[in-house]
């Protein structure tokens, strides 16, 4: 935890993700933004810079999906720092198509998780999962193409910032009501006979 000049705390939190084109990036860094408006000290960083869960009091991380799974540079991430991610508060998301999906074939997927994804969450123990849409660039090749549109998946920035936000405050609350209390002991004090 830390402490602002005003005494206030303020927990501690990781948020690290795993990118290809960039998206997952943004949607972190959106948390972050979140969390630390909501009054948190967030700290937002690549999964390639490798930082140690233990050193934070909660851990939100996530990655793009490519191919049923995440990034392979997240998965070791989630497998290096194994113990460290179920001994602290953590959250998992992902980005990829299943909140964009529509219609007919596309409404039952929606709620589809790849089993290589529910393996993450259920190893580090993570206390939530959420999936978010990214970006959807238009394939090159036709068949993929007519596969994202028989899903009802548009192509473009598909990522729901409100939906984003409100993930991050569920997380906020968690940590606010549940997270031990550090004010010291004075300002307790002070705050009991006012
Ligand atoms: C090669 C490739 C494979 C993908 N495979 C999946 C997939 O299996 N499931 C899915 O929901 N989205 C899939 N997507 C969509 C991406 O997850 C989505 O574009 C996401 O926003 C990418 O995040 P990034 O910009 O952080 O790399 C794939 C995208 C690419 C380029």
């Amino acid at each position: 935890m830390t402490t602002d000049s005003s005494d206030r705390t303020e927990h501690t939190v990781l948020v690290t993700y795993a990118t290809a084109r960039g998206s997952t990036a943004e949607i972190a860094e959106s948390i972050g933004k979140r969390l630390r408006d909501n009054g948190s000290h967030v700290r937002v960083a690549s999964v390639s810079e490798d930082l140690d869960p233990m050193l934070f009091e909660a851990v939100v991380l996530g990655s793009a999906i490519h191919n049923g799974a995440f990034l392979p540079e997240f998965t070791e991430y989630t497998e290096r720092h194994r113990l460290a991610l179920r001994l602290r508060p953590a959250w998992l998301f992902s980005v990829g198509m299943g909140p964009a999906l529509r219609g007919p074939l596309g409404f039952p997927l929606r709620h589809y998780t790849p089993p290589a994804v529910a393996a993450v969450g259920r190893k580090m123990c993570a206390l939530g999962y959420q999936p978010f849409a990214g970006v959807l660039r238009r394939p090159d090749d036709a068949r993929t193409r007519i596969i994202v549109r028989l899903l009802g998946c548009r192509f473009g920035d598909l990522r729901d910032w409100q939906a984003i936000a409100v993930w991050a405050d569920t997380i906020t609350v968690w940590i606010d009501t549940r997270l031990p209390s550090t004010l010291f002991p004075a300002r307790q004090e002070s705050e009991r006979s006012s």
